[in-house]
């Protein structure tokens, strides 16, 4: 699948997202784009993460409170992701995610694709084991790990770790990817191996990246939202978010 036009995928409106007391998002409403990355920006503590968390609800398992509406376009349709009958497992499926640090289970390489796969997907092992390839091939892992799918997947490195979570999140087929500071664990060849898979599968899927690098948005980003207290208070177009990234550094508030 290749994006060929600039479409929406995310509409939202009046999106507040509390923990216990504390409003964490606050009236946030904003729609983006596919074909290309969207940047989150922001300061540590904006709410950046709470944000991405809200596109597959998993701070309903945090014991948010969310209120507002929340749409995404998926299989050719808007669905309204906070309605009650969302079904959360399907969701995010769809909505993949991949995290600042790589999560992977103590297990294989392989069965870190394999056993989310064959529980979710109902495929048979053959077909399986060939979305695995496929995925690692996407991924640029297979010619790495191709002879060893059975060592422990905690014995590769931070950047094959992370681009294993990629891969495992790519096998489940999701509509929309959702990435939170994907490089901040690795080092800088590792990074930009990652950046360059990005712009690569922008290609392919709509994407929202939370950077905390003004270099690494200014590579990555079509558009951005700069995320303040709780409230997106910018939208930045390509053109743009350089020359705001270095007015924020130079008043020294850039996240
Ligand atoms: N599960 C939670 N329970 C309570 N408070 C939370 C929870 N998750 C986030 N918060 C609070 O929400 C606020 C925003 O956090 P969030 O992680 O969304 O910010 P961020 O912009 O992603 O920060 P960073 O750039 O440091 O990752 C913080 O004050 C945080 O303590």
């Amino acid at each position: 699948m290749v994006l060929k036009t600039k479409k929406p995928f995310l509409e939202i409106k009046e999106l507040t997202v509390g923990f216990g007391g504390q409003v964490v998002l606050d009236g946030v409403s904003l729609a983006a784009d596919a074909g290309g990355i969207v940047c989150l920006l922001g300061r540590s503590g904006s709410g950046k993460t709470t944000f991405l968390r809200t596109l597959n609800r998993l701070n309903d398992e945090m014991g948010a409170v969310t209120k507002g509406s929340v749409n995404l376009f998926m299989d050719g349709r808007w669905c309204d992701i906070l309605a009650p009958r969302t079904d959360l497992l399907n969701l995010r499926r769809k909505v993949g995610m991949v995290f600042q640090t790589p999560n992977l289970m103590p297990v294989s390489i392989a069965k870190n694709i394999l056993v989310p796969l064959r529980l979710t997907s109902g495929l048979g092992k053959k077909q399986c084991r060939n979305r695995m390839h496929k995925v690692l091939e996407q991924t640029q892992l297979w010619q790495e790990v191709s002879h060893r799918l059975e060592d422990s997947a905690l014995s590769l490195s931070g950047g094959q770790q992370q681009r294993l979570c990629l891969a495992r999140c790519l096998a489940l087929e999701p509509k929309i990817l959702l990435l939170d500071e994907p490089t901040a664990s690795l080092d800088f060849r590792a990074g930009r191996r990652i950046e360059e898979l990005l712009i690569h599968l922008a290609k392919s899927y709509p994407m929202l990246v939370v950077s905390h690098s003004p270099a690494q948005a200014e590579r990555l980003a079509q558009s951005a939202f700069v995320f303040e207290s709780g409230k997106v208070v910018h939208k930045l177009d390509k053109a743009s978010i350089y020359r705001h990234l270095l007015e924020e550094c130079i008043s020294g508030s850039a996240g």
